[in-house]
């Protein structure tokens, strides 16, 4: 038999689904954090007949009503696939809000068990609940459950077997499944339900604190979710967590790891000799140890970033940021909770990306997984620090000011993709209740740590492991597959398919071959452009090739390079603002759901980098050297075609929404 799991947002159901199945599904202290059907077989040690039950945990909804679609997997499975019995999840604080659900889900003539969770809270927030009344005037079994603890576990299933298969009277008939009702009268219906509901909660429930006096916490969220102080505190918060992530710990834990790669590189090494054939020495040691070693030189800083937001998050304070930016961030089109991404996204664009998840409207997520990569991600810092060494004199403000001009680009992106798809008025889905603050578990956010890693490390290793292969192919053999001799690169496979491409860049300041090369390169992973560059430049005596940071010889590099800084900040640029690499695009893909969005997605943001690129060179170059350099005309002409296309984007979009406007009326 099948059992459904429904229940407001954080009311708990995924926390009672992983109790009675054994999973570990994600949980969170805010709402929305199941965003698919999950399911499960619940332990038979819980069903003591032996029996077989399957569990299916839902996203949390508010409403079974057919006017609200953001909820529709949960009503459209709860309606359509006809569960044998119903799990109604109730956050026993917060009865008032739980139990409209409840009574729509009892007119769906399918038996209900509410299971008043969190019922561990209730002795010290002063709240008594008459469950045997509850239970008699709803018309169901209420079983008080806590599914932290473990609690009232056994009772409920008890429960659910005893009613599975049979009906269910509803207490309160509001015609929740009557098609013909139209919005008025339906809402109307709703307001009685809610005069129903009041009633049920005046009779069974005794609060000894009265819920709208001001608490501890209401007092603490006046500053914390201030909408002016929130946002300097949050970024003082983020730049804590930064610095412990990226500067202290995860670099420490890096470079450990990272000494036992190096380690068992040096043996494999040693214990091939030299008779091993060319290629399978490249496979083996600098594809795939090698490829392991890039990965791993950087997992320990997203996995301790991963570590500090879950503590965040199950503390409820980021449920705070997410209400603080949603005021900003949705005039320009994108929501409160697309904060998280764009901050994962300054570790990995990869885990970035797959937040977006928890962002309930579609456009706003397509949006938000889209822009991600816009964030400088950790792989990008070495090409930062190498164009600020060679050509900037190692100047702070490059790298600072390249996450600033991220956010812009950010901020202008999402302004024109709303103008694109934008299909109608703005709805604001943003109806999240504030948990409450609580200490948060260390255990929690270790498991959250390690699941996230685990779902970032299956879908990224294999094609970073792939990639590099490739691309170590690409540069060491020519397309007779003899090895490239020294200084003959230019006659690699990689040199071959770069050249074309290098012409298209001219107009940016950097058509060379090498410099393709590496930008291609760098779509595989961003963190192999300062290696190709190294390698295709002959500049390798230059580089540390483990920390791939400049040693010495700035000014041999630069003039090796032969860029002007203008060119050389163009070039940086576009690697930056340019499509991500192949794994962030594959996690694109998969958030998306849609192939417009994905090649829309993509072609933008080679329009963005490549227009962005462009007018830093021409202009610069102009206001250095008093001419437009090279290649400003044709350029102009790309650029042009860019702007005009997207111009034309936006402008069908508009009339496309004047007319369902006009049809409307
Ligand atoms: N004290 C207490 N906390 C609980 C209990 N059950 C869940 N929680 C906490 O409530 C928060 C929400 O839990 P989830 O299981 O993610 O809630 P959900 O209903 O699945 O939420 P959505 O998927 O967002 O709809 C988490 O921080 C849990 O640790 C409980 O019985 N007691
Ligand atoms: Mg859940």
């Amino acid at each position: 038999m099948r059992i459904a799991l429904t229940g407001n947002p954080n009311s708990g159901k995924t926390t009672l689904f992983n109790a009675i199945t054994g999973k570990v599904e994600k949980v969170g202290n805010w709402a929305g954090v199941t965003v698919e059907k999950k399911e499960g077989d619940v332990k038979k040690d819980l069903v003591a007949s032996g029996m077989h039950i399957r569990a299916v945990d839902l996203p949390g909804a508010y409403s079974m009503s057919p006017y609200s679609s953001e909820e529709s997997i949960t009503s459209n499975f709860v309606k359509n696939e006809n569960p044998d019995a119903i799990i109604n999840i109730v956050d026993a604080t917060n009865l008032n809000r739980s139990l409209l659900l409840t009574t729509q889900l009892m007119e769906l003539n399918i038996p209900v068990v509410v299971a008043l969770n969190k019922s561990d809270l209730l002795r010290k927030k002063e709240i008594e609940i008459d469950t045997r009344e509850l239970s008699k005037m709803l018309g169901c079994p209420v079983v008080e459950t806590s599914s932290v603890k473990g609690t009232g576990l056994m009772e409920l299933m008890e429960h659910v077997k005893n009613v599975s298969g049979k009906g269910q009277t509803a207490p309160f008939e509001g015609g929740i499944t009557d098609e013909s009702m139209n919005k008025d009268a339906f809402e109307a219906r709703e307001r009685e339900r809610y005069a129903f509901v009041d009633h049920l909660v005046k009779i069974t429930e005794n609060r000894k604190v009265e819920s709208n006096r001001l608490t501890k916490q209401d007092t603490f969220d006046r500053i914390i979710a201030h909408k002016v102080w929130g946002i300097p505190i949050f970024a003082a918060v983020i730049y804590l967590v930064f610095s412990i992530s990226q500067n202290y710990l995860g670099p420490f834990l890096a470079d450990f790891f990272v000494g036992w790669i190096d380690g068992l590189y040096a043996l494999v090494e040693g214990w091939m000799g030299e008779q091993v054939s060319p290629l399978l020495r490249t496979l083996l040691l600098d594809g795939i140890i090698g490829g392991v070693g890039a990965l791993v030189g950087f997992l320990p800083l997203i996995m301790v970033l991963f570590f500090f937001l879950a503590l965040l998050e199950d503390s409820g304070y980021m449920a705070r940021v997410a209400v603080v930016m949603d005021r900003h961030l949705k005039k320009v089109g994108l929501s409160g909770k697309s904060i998280i991404p764009m901050v994962i996204g300054t570790g990995c664009a990869i885990p970035g990306i797959m937040a977006t998840r928890t962002i309930r409207d579609e456009r706003q997520r397509r949006t938000t997984a889209m822009l991600t990569p816009f964030m400088p991600c950790g792989a990008k810092l070495p090409v930062i620090a190498l164009f600020s060494g060679v050509f900037f004199k190692n100047a702070a403000w490059i790298g600072t000011s390249m996450y600033f001009i991220g956010i812009a680009i950010i901020i202008v992106s999402a302004l024109i993709v709303r103008k694109i798809t934008k299909v109608g008025p703005e709805r604001s889905y943003f109806i999240m209740e504030l948990p409450e603050y609580r200490w948060p578990s260390v255990k929690r956010a270790f498991f959250s740590m390690m699941s996230r890693a685990k779902e970032f490390l299956t879908k990224a290793a294999t094609i970073i492991l792939i990639s590099n292969v490739t691309v170590q192919i690409m540069q060491m053999f020519t397309w007779n597959f003899q090895l490239v001799e020294e200084g003959m690169e230019s006659t690699s496979i990689l040199a071959s398919i770069a050249n074309p491409i290098a012409f298209l860049l001219i107009p940016l300041g950097f058509g060379a071959w090498q410099l393709a090369a590496a930008a291609i390169t760098g779509f595989i992973a961003k963190e192999n452009v300062v290696g190709t560059l190294a390698v295709v430049y002959g500049i390798s005596n230059f580089i540390d090739p483990e920390e791939l940071v400049l040693v010495s010889g700035a000014n041999d590099v630069a003039s090796v390079m032969g860029l002007t800084s203008v060119a050389a900040l163009s070039y940086l640029m576009f690697n930056l603002f340019s499509p991500p690499c192949f794994a962030a695009i594959g996690a694109m893909n998969a958030e998306m759901g849609s192939k417009k969005w994905l090649w829309g997605g993509i072609g933008f943001q080679l329009g963005m980098g490549y227009t962005v690129s462009y007018f830093v060179y021409q202009i610069g170059t102009r206001i250095t050297t008093g001419a437009f350099g090279e290649g400003a005309l044709p350029g102009l002409m790309a650029v042009a075609l860019i702007v005009g296309f997207i111009i034309y984007l936006m402008q069908r979009n508009e009339e496309k929404m004047y007319q369902t406007a006009k049809e409307m009326i």
